[in-house]
């Protein structure tokens, strides 16, 4: 006797990215759907599922049921961010800006040249700018921190690291040139000593020229709760800003190129760091895909 396959209810997905880091979106806006850590790993799985660096979930303040994305006036889009492993996040500055580019691509919000969108997210309410194909995300006042050793494969010895927060947890090392760049190994989660609490993303950073008020950086990334990526927004603007302080604020704006692309990070005259690149979707579907246990 033949079994009839498990049918599994399908819900509508977009994929999109910024500088190849991957996201699986959804649209929920009366909060009908919540996610968990089951759901998440198993729509970011790249072989059993769809396949992402993280999910977001599309919802409106005041119906999220997380008190940090229901901090913002009813009705304001809230980005409930999910990383691969299935742990939140408070921020994600690429997954903010391909949120706002799926939103104008699902008829969901309208956005003109140089308008400006707010987003709630757990690290607080996030300006989103429309600057011609890009997309521009005022995350606001960034901090810095204090030093821990990093040792990670691919480096002889362990390296003193800055903490930065950006509204989640960033740890930047200046590596001395591309060669140790490109010779390291990251697909174990580099070493903190001491280890940080909430765990954090790790930036290794070449600092380049300096030229007309512009800086250059070469940045891989170790992302909490995901693994290698080929960029990551609030990481770019984490080590533009260790890159800066380390330079005496030689510089405002900073391109900082990543294994996916460029990114470009700049310092407003309030101390607001400003994240700009291409955010974009890439397929539109119906998801069937169920925990695996
Ligand atoms: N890729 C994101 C950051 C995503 C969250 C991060 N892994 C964390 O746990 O804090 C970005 O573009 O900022």
């Amino acid at each position: 006797m033949t079994q009839a396959p498990v049918q599994h209810p399908s819900v509508a997905f977009a994929k999109g990215h910024g500088t190849g880091n991957d996201f699986v979106l959804l649209a929920d806006p009366e909060g009908a759907a919540p996610l968990d850590a089951d759901a998440v790993r198993a729509l970011a799985d790249r072989r059993f599922g769809i396949g992402g660096d993280g999910v977001i979930r599309a919802v409106r303040a005041g119906s999220t049921g997380d008190a940090a994305l229901d901090a913002a006036a009813p009705g304001t889009w809230a980005m409930d961010y999910w990383n691969a492993d299935g742990s939140v996040s408070e921020m994600c500055g690429n997954g903010v800006r391909v949120f706002v580019r799926y939103l104008l691509e699902e008829g969901l919000a309208s956005l003109a040249d140089g308008e400006v969108l707010e987003i709630v997210t757990r690290a607080g309410i996030k300006r989103v700018e429309r600057r011609g194909p890009l997309l521009s995300a005022d995350l606001g006042p960034f901090e810095l921190g204090g030093d821990r050793l990093v040792a990670a494969h691919g480096l002889d010895v362990a390296r003193p690291g800055l903490d930065v927060s950006t509204g989640n947890p960033h740890v930047v090392v200046a590596l001395a040139g591309d060669d140790e760049l490109d010779g390291l190994d990251l697909h174990a989660a580099p070493a903190l000593d001491p280890v940080a609490a909430d765990g954090a993303n790790v930036e290794f950073a070449v600092p380049g020229l300096i030229a007309d008020g512009v800086g250059a950086i070469r940045m891989r990334v170790h992302e909490r709760g995901v693994g290698e990526t080929l960029s990551c927004g609030t990481g770019a603007v984490a080590a533009a800003m260790a890159v800066r302080h380390w330079s005496g604020g030689a510089a405002d704006r900073w391109i900082v190129d990543v294994p996916g692309g460029r990114l470009e990070v700049e310092v407003d005259e309030r101390g607001h760091a400003w994240l700009t690149g291409p955010a974009e979707i890439v397929a539109r579907g119906a998801a069937t895909v169920a925990p695996r246990h």
